[in-house]
């Protein structure tokens, strides 16, 4: 490879995925504490995927995907304490976005969540850390390689994932450091939003 095709995949990686948005500080961390206050209250579940057990513990809202069934099947309807920063994403969001499901998670010191990319049922995905930082690591093939990106996701932060980042770029967290919760939004793919 040629020093400019070099210097030209250097920048690509280094360049964030198109579509990927992040807002730090997007709550006070005296809103950090209650939604950790509500999530922890939760009574999580192990994350079941066919016949194997994520160890992240999570609780869905509105939809939730049947890894067993391969569809979305209706889940608990969205709690009122989760209205307000509802609010806050969709406003964030600009007009006719619409929040349908909600997943909280738990991950405990050494535990974190594999490659994948968010089934096509959702469309744009909205996520808020709580209580920790992680590195929200993006990748896709590029060539024989992968082309990558890192988001420092700290806690209070919000990102969006829309477009190519949703659509192309898979996403995953590596084994978190200190125990850290998020709570993530998700628009459908039928609507408009
Ligand atoms: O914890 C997060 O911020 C992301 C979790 C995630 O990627 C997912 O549940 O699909
Ligand atoms: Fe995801």
């Amino acid at each position: 490879m040629g020093l400019i095709a070099q210097l030209a995949l250097f920048s690509e990686e280094t360049d964030r995925p198109e579509g990927l948005q992040y807002t730090a500080e997007f709550i006070s961390p005296a809103e950090e504490r209650e939604l950790i206050a509500h999530v922890s209250a939760l009574p999580l579940q192990p994350f079941q995927f066919g016949a194997h057990q994520g160890k992240r513990r999570v609780a869905s809202f509105g939809f939730r995907y049947d890894y067993t069934l391969r569809r979305l099947q209706q889940a608990d309807p969205i709690p009122g304490w989760l209205e307000a920063v509802i609010g806050k994403v969709e406003t964030h969001g600009g007009p006719s976005t619409r929040i349908a499901q909600v997943l909280c998670t738990e991950y405990e010191v050494g535990v974190g969540i594999g490659w994948h990319r968010d089934k096509p049922q959702f469309g744009r995905i909205f996520g808020l850390s709580l209580g920790a930082s992680c590195k929200f690591r993006f990748r896709r093939p590029a060539g024989e390689k992968w082309q990558r990106y890192t988001l420092a996701a700290a806690p209070r932060s919000l990102y969006m994932m829309s477009g190519a980042s949703r659509q192309i770029w898979e996403h995953s967290i590596p084994a978190v450091e200190a125990k850290r919760y998020s709570i993530t939004f998700r628009t459908m793919t039928d609507r408009k939003s």
